[in-house]
Order: C-alpha cells, then sequence, then structure tokens
C-alpha cells in the first residue's frame, strides 16, 4: 500500500513538475486542447496509465483536458501520482503540447 504525502511533500514534488497544482489530497494539470489532439492525448495518458495500473481522471470540458490524479486506495496523493504526473508531462512535452 502506498504511503499518503504530507502537504510539504506533495508542494515539494509540485515544484518539478510545472504547471501541476494541488495539495496532498490531489493533484491537476488543466490543457488547452480540442478535438481530436484532445482525444489523442487522453488515449496516449491511459496507455500510459495501463502500463502502471495507476489512473486520473480525465474531464473533457471546452478546448480543456483536466488530468486529476491520486491514490483512490488510500484517498490521497502517493509517489504513484507523482510519478504519473512526470509520465504525463513527458507525454505532453513530446506531443508539443503548451501548458
Ligand atoms: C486493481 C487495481 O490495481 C487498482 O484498482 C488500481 C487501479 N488504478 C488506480 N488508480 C489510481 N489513481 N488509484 C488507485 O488506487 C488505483 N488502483
Amino acid at each position: 500500500m502506498p504511503t499518503k504525502l504530507d502537504t510539504a511533500e506533495v508542494t515539494d514534488a509540485l515544484a518539478a513538475l510545472p504547471g501541476w497544482l494541488g495539495d496532498a489530497d490531489r493533484i491537476q494539470l488543466r490543457i488547452m486542447v480540442d478535438g481530436d489532439e484532445a482525444d489523442a492525448i487522453s488515449a496516449e495518458v491511459m496507455r500510459t496509465a495501463d502500463e502502471m495500473d495507476h489512473h486520473p481522471v480525465i474531464d473533457r470540458g471546452p478546448g480543456t483536458v483536466t488530468f486529476t490524479v491520486w491514490t483512490h486506495s488510500v484517498g490521497g496523493v502517493t509517489n504513484l501520482d507523482i510519478e504519473l504526473a512526470r509520465r504525463i508531462s513527458a507525454l505532453l512535452r513530446a506531443a508539443g503540447v503548451s501548458y
């Protein structure tokens, strides 16, 4: 069972995750993409999530995609979430998505 991080630890981790916001409950990234690009990015993120067996909640809005990440089994942010955020950010950089 992964260990829940405290607020200071999450804050430190977020310092290395540009664009990500959040607290000990969950971390979140909102990007401005639309249509096919949003579909492609979401599918790629879910493939990575399946590889990790650790999943974000993906919310689609008009021109936006929001990733919300926390460890459901412990009810807060753990290192698994920080790793998933790192991988999502890497995918977005590789896809040329600015955020
Ligand atoms: C059975 C499976 O390993 C668990 O349900 C995994 C799946 N993906 C998950 N994703 C997230 N974000 N939190 C979890 O606790 C979690 N648990």
